[in-house]
């Protein structure tokens, strides 16, 4: 379960602490009473001793609040809600002298500390050198943090004591990954959630034994952290609720939620910065403020006022007293990402690959035996193509279609590029099949691991052999599989829960998109990018593979194949293209083990295999296409990947660890930031509509998964919310980018075609 660690509260209470106003006090009685607090159960007298911690609190720190402690959403996770009606005011106000501060002058440099009260200078001194030390280091500001942190939580005030030791939630019960315990990290299920955690874990050893261990690190004297876990709980905290603000910009507008307020503050995103900074960053821990959940459409927003005197919770809409008071973590985070960097996923992620699975919360689960059976329904078709696709009798087909499955004429399967599959084929077949009763060609399937052995006995049984290797090893591939770890044993559920269900819908979406967005718009850059593949100038296609491109398709029924194909280079030991004509298929083909010779297309390749290779999980290496299917520059893309690919730090807006290409990428771009994150940016009350298309960012894990936006996407989702992929394969002039994108880009990329049309079975059954 993925939230497996993360404290679960009864539905039942909602309980307020009572609320601090500096000049107006709105304390009253509290929500309780001591003698129905006595026949309380254990867990609500907790989250009522929590509310008067909270309320001790904020008295200790002079915090202004008309917010309370709540307890909602589906999972009763303990969050704010409004105490009474609030229009604009301010619903927490907290002095900037309450908080834990690290900030970052603009030009990368110096990192000041703001120490909590009774920090000795020679403390802080030390706690700058060191933070002068690693600022090269990603995520350093959140480190830095940490350290305030655990000095706060030994040293501090009574009500810093109270809020580490009372409010902050301990390490077991945080949902953030680096809080999984190895244990635990089958749960996540996911593999790159797995290696996002081991990531994180790396992280914090290298923080403990570097910095902050009391036995060995630099600040030892300190006596910050006796063992891994303090380490790890301190930096899960500033993780998961550190504030980042970025401030000093000129005002604008644009992506990322707006203030609905005229106190003019400086904007403010929690979570990582979603854009490279270029101005100074200040990172802050607040306490109360620090209690607001996330919601894809908040009704708060986190501020630093102009002055940077006060943090303050203000509303974007009119809240009423009990209302949950929540902010945007998220800034376009996928539910993936959300994972990655909080550890957890909300309901309907409007940035799951901008496509929507009608009902996904509902799909079934993701069971090996659901797969099983697509993959031999898929195995039935594949029996049938032969005869479809024989050249005497088979009308031609559009899309790409492997070698060995095209016409006699072309070679055919005989000429040692039969690694192919057909998936225009497969696209025919199912619209010719949609009312199947079953396969004509009898299969054996037997069962063995989690996997499918699935030996085919119809027509062409070599080329089922191909195909049925692939399907099992699609299975396998789609199938649970969580013993990544040595000692635990292999998972062999399901991928059971609605929030892994959305993450790997959302993943499959991202596929596509990114297959689409990255490529060239033009037909004639279509063609252009097929002939690099054939003349072996994209790295990555090294598996004999062979694709046809078919004329008649590309355009769809009512175009046609316009300009005709470039004639295709003689070198690089490749088939002849043939002239365009309306009756015959483009053939293109290319030989095994051809390397890259610079072009663009190749560069894109190339920098997305290096990427993926390297386990980077975000990477828009090239330009692409908007959602208008407008070109965009590299940077633009790359921006994007930026925008989606900050590394940890939740809290750290400062810090955002942007990695490899993406993040070279994007720092060539940070003269493009957009205003939002702007001094006095005060946006409309409802949040006004996000301009940004940092939402359309893309995702690619290895083995990965991609999503489009495209309009024949969004055409082919509209009329079949589910199922869209083999639609899109369907599409014609799409499908061909789409597939030389997906074979070109990512490793095992026949197995990724497979897997997909196992995915797309699976919803179908
Ligand atoms: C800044 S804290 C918010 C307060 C926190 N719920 C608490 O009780 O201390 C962020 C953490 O709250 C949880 N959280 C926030 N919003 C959530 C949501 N919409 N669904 C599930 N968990 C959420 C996650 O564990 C996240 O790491």
């Amino acid at each position: 379960m993925l939230h497996s660690v993360l404290r679960r509260w009864s539905a039942d209470s909602v309980c307020g602490s009572r609320c601090r106003r500096l000049g107006r006090s709105s304390r009253g009685s509290p929500p309780y009473t001591h003698a129905t607090s006595t026949l309380a159960s254990p867990l609500v007298r907790q989250q009522r001793e929590q509310a008067v911690s909270l309320e001790r609190v904020i008295d200790g720190l002079e915090i202004d609040s008309l917010a309370s402690l709540g307890f909602h959403g589906p999972d009763d996770i303990r969050g704010l809600v409004a105490s009474e009606r609030v229009r604009s005011a301010a619903l927490v106000t907290v002095p900037i002298g309450s908080t834990l501060a690290v900030s970052l002058d603009g030009d990368g440099g110096q990192l000041s500390v703001l120490a909590p009260p009774g920090m000795p200078p020679n403390v802080k001194k030390a706690i700058e050198v060191v933070a002068g030390l690693i600022r090269e280091t990603p995520d350093h500001q959140l480190l830095i943090l940490a350290v305030l942190l655990l000095w706060a939580r030994k040293y501090g005030s009574t009500a810093w004591r109270e809020y580490c030791e009372a409010m902050l939630p301990p390490a077991r019960e945080m949902s953030c990954l680096l809080c999984y315990t190895p244990g635990e990290l089958s749960t996540l299920q996911l593999p790159h959630l797995v290696d996002e955690a081991a990531r994180q874990h790396d992280w914090a050893r290298w923080a403990h034994s570097q910095w902050l261990s009391s036995s060995s690190g630099a600040l030892r004297r300190l006596g910050l952290a006796d063992a891994l876990e303090d380490t790890v709980w301190a930096l899960a905290v500033v993780r998961s609720r550190a504030v980042g603000f970025q401030v000093g910009m000129a005002a604008g507008s644009g992506s990322g939620f707006k203030a609905g307020h005229d106190s003019g503050p400086d904007s403010v995103r929690l979570g990582r910065a979603r854009r490279l900074p270029t101005g100074p960053v200040v990172s802050v821990l607040a306490p109360v403020v620090d209690l607001a959940n996330h919601n894809n459409d908040p009704n708060c927003v986190i501020q630093l006022t102009t002055d940077k005197s006060r943090v303050v919770l203000l509303p974007r809409r009119p809240v009423g007293p009990g209302e949950p008071l929540t902010v945007d973590y998220g800034f376009d985070r996928s539910s993936l990402e959300l994972m990655a960097d909080y550890g957890f996923v909300t309901q309907a992620n409007p940035y799951d690959g901008e496509v929507e699975l009608a009902g996904a919360d509902k799909l079934p689960s993701l069971e090996l035996s659901r797969l099983e059976a697509a993959a031999r329904a898929l195995l039935r078709r594949h029996h049938q193509r032969p005869q479809r696709h024989s050249a005497a009798t088979a009308p031609r087909r559009p899309g790409l279609t492997a070698a060995g499955d095209i016409p006699s004429s072309s070679g055919g399967k005989g000429d040692g590029c039969g690694e192919g599959m057909d998936v225009a084929g497969e696209g025919a077949a199912t619209q010719e099949e949609e009312q199947e009763g079953g396969g004509s060609a009898a299969e054996v399937v037997t069962m063995f691991g989690k996997g499918v052995a699935i030996s085919g006995t119809g027509a062409g049984a070599g080329d089922e052999a191909d195909f049925s290797s692939r399907l099992r090893a699609a299975v396998a591939f789609l199938a649970p599989r969580t013993a990544s770890f040595p000692g635990q044993p292999a998972n062999s559920g399901n991928f059971s829960t609605p929030a892994t269900q959305r993450i790997i819908a959302g993943l499959w979406h991202k596929l596509l998109r990114h297959c689409i967005e990255s490529l060239p718009t033009s037909l004639e850059q279509d063609r252009a990018l097929l002939e690099d593949i054939i003349a072996g100038a994209v790295v990555g296609f090294t598996a004999g593979l062979s694709l046809s491109l078919d004329p008649d398709a590309v355009s769809g029924p009512t175009s046609a194949f316009e300009p005709p194909p470039r004639p295709r280079p003689a070198a690089g030991g490749s088939a002849p293209v043939s002239p365009s004509k309306p009756e015959g298929a483009v053939q293109l083909r290319m030989t095994s083990e051809r390397k890259a010779v610079g072009a663009v297309p190749g560069e894109i390749m190339q920098a997305a295999a290096v990427a993926v290779a390297a386990g980077e999980r975000n990477v828009i290496p090239g330009g692409g296409t908007d959602e208008n299917g407008e070109s965009v520059g590299r940077g633009t893309a790359a921006r994007r990947a930026g925008s989606a690919t900050s590394s940890i730090g939740s809290g750290g807006a400062a810090s955002a660890g942007v990695r490899g290409a993406a993040k070279a990428a994007a720092m060539n771009e940070s003269a493009a930031v957009p205003p939002e994150l702007t001094h006095g940016s005060r946006g409309t009350q409802d949040g006004g509509s996000n301009g940004e298309s940092v939402a359309t960012a893309s995702t690619v894990v290895p083995y990965g998964i991609v999503g489009s936006s495209g309009s024949d996407v969004s055409d082919a989702r509209s009329r079949h919310a589910v199922g869209t992929a083999d639609v899109i394969c369907r599409t014609g002039r799409r499908a061909g980018r789409l597939y030389a994108a997906v074979r070109a880009r990512l490793e095992h990329k026949e197995l990724l075609t497979v897997a997909e049309q196992v995915l797309v079975q699976y919803a179908r059954n």
